[in-house]
Formats: structure tokens, sequence, C-alpha cells
């Protein structure tokens, strides 16, 4: 899929991985729609994007991604102001082993909520023209990430959802390509999280294992993320792919045993 003219929704997409994303797709003359539950960070960023990429390709939405009717109304939204959508790239996530419930609603119930709203304003089930969805997943799927137990469940669980949406949409014929990514340590804001025991709860006391997680594997920068997400966003033969990002292997592909039916 050629992104020029293409219009994008990116949850989360006000900083970190998110906004170099979003950055991407703008360089790449597609129109976006940003939706982050962070006023100032949101809007502070449309400010800076509008005057490296001209006004009238960005929009803002200020919105919990945990709020499903708020969720509908942004994807409504993009689609009243830039006349159609083509990609989803569901990212807002969160790092709170202490309030884990709510890590659950925004790390996997609101990547759920966000693929089906998605596929209603893409999929040709719904008389749309097709498109791509992208969820953010986590290198933390595949290596059980030490002490970090919900996280890590949830991120097993977007891999999950991912590859059997992507095998229902080539079943259904919905025109949807359905795709997890999963880097590796990406130097952003989360990453500090780690320090917290507000974030951390009761394993904040493992915080030196974490680093020393860190500095043996590496911490990548939010735009090598970026560039990951854009092969998947134009590659149209990779329906289900799960990308991995690490530092010592670059962005590659996870390989599953084929499916027995
Ligand atoms: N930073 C890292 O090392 C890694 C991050 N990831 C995943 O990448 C995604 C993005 O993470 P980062 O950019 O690192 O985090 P970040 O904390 O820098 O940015 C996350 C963005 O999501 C927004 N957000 C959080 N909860 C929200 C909600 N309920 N509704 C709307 N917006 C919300 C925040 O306001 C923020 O702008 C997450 O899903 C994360 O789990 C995956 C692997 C590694
Ligand atoms: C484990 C500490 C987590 C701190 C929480 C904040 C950020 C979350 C980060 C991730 O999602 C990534 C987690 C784990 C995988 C990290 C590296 C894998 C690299 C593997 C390799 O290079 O082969």
């Amino acid at each position: 899929m050629a992104v020029n003219g293409k219009v994008a929704l990116v949850t989360g997409g006000a900083q970190g991985i998110g906004r170099a994303v979003v950055r991407t797709l703008l360089q790449n003359s597609a129109k976006v729609t940003v939706v982050d539950m962070n006023k100032d960070s949101g809007e502070g960023s449309k400010t800076e994007l509008d005057k490296e990429f001209g006004e009238g390709n960005l929009a803002f939405i200020q919105c919990d991604v945990r709020d499903g009717a708020a969720l509908r109304d942004a994807f409504q939204k993009t689609v009243d102001k830039f006349g159609h959508l083509d990609i989803v790239i569901n990212n807002a996530g969160i790092n709170n082993e202490k309030n884990w419930e709510k890590m659950i609603e925004v790390n996997l119930t609101s990547v759920i909520k966000g693929t089906y709203l998605a596929l209603e304003h893409m999929s040709k089930e719904h008389g749309k023209q097709g498109g791509t969805i992208i969820n953010v997943s986590s290198m933390a799927a595949f290596l059980h990430s030490p002490h970090q137990p919900v996280y890590t469940a949830t991120k097993h669980g977007v891999i999950g959802f991912t590859r059997v949406m992507a095998d229902a949409s080539i079943r259904g014929d919905y025109g949807v390509r359905i795709n997890a990514l999963c880097p590796g340590f990406v130097d952003t804001p989360l990453l500090q999280s780690v320090e917290l025991e507000d974030n951390m709860g009761k394993f904040v006391k493992f915080k030196d294992d974490f680093k020393h997680s860190m500095n043996k594997f590496g911490v990548l920068q939010p735009s090598f993320i970026a560039e990951g997400m854009m092969r998947l966003v134009t590659d149209s033969g990779l329906n289900g792919a799960v990308m991995k990002i690490t530092c010592s292997k670059g962005i590659h592909f996870h390989t599953y045993e084929p499916m027995s039916v």
C-alpha cells in the first residue's frame, strides 16, 4: 500500500513510539489522527508537526482508549474530517503492575476495541475499501519479561488476538491486513516507569535486574520502530506477520508452525 494520500489513526501517538510513527506517516504524505489521553503532549506535538508538515494534515483527539464510546467517536471524527480511513495503529500502552486491571484494559481490551472499530470503517464486509491494522505488542511476548507478569500477559494476548483476526480477515475477505509489531526496549518515557513503585508495585525491588536486561539487550530508538511499522503498512504480502525489532537482529519476523486445518 502506498502511504501517499492515505488516512491513518494512531492511538498513543502523542509521544514515544506513536509520535515517531505519526511523524513518519506525515513524511510520507499521509493524513493522520492522533488519539491520546494526554492533552498537553498531544497539542504540543500537533503544534510542532503542523509547523514541519503544514496545517490540515494532522488532527489531535483527546481520548482515553478505555472509553469505548469516545474511541468510536474518534474513529468517526477521523472519517468525517479526512473522508475515509486506511491505516489504524493500536499503539497506546502502559506499564503498571500495581494497577494491573487498568493495564489489561489499555494494553489488550482497547487493542481489541480499536481493531473492531477499524474493521467497521475499512472492511469490505462493511462495504469499505480495505486497509491495514497494526497492533503493538512487545518482545516481552517472547522472552517473558521477568517480574512483569501482567504486562507480559497483555502482550501475548495482543499477538494471539491479532493472528486470529488476520486469519479471519483472509477467510472473510475483509480486504484488511492485520499485523503485530514487537519491539525490544525502546527509548521512550515508558521505559522510565521501571524505577517507580507506582508502576511496578512489589516488583520495583527488581529494578536493577531490569536495568541489567536493558544493558544486555540494548535500547532502540523510536524512529527505528517507525521504520518497521512503515514496512508493515506498505508490504501487502505481510498479512498476519508478527514483526520483531531488536538491537541484535534488527527488523525480522517470528516464524510459526503452519496451521493444521
Ligand atoms: N518503550 C518500550 O521499551 C516498549 C514499548 N512497547 C509498546 O509500545 C507502545 C507505545 O509505548 P511507548 O511509546 O514506549 O510509551 P509512552 O509512554 O512513551 O507513550 C504512550 C502513549 O500512549 C498514551 N496513552 C497511555 N494510556 C492511554 C489511554 N488509556 N488512552 C489514550 N492514550 C493513552 C500516553 O499518553 C502516551 O502518549 C505500548 O503499547 C508499549 O507497551 C513495546 C515494546 C517496548
Ligand atoms: C522488563 C522491564 C520492563 C520495563 C517496562 C517498560 C517497558 C517495556 C518494554 C518492553 O515492552 C520490552 C520488554 C522486553 C524485551 C526486551 C528486549 C528483548 C531483546 C531481545 C534480543 O535482543 O534478542
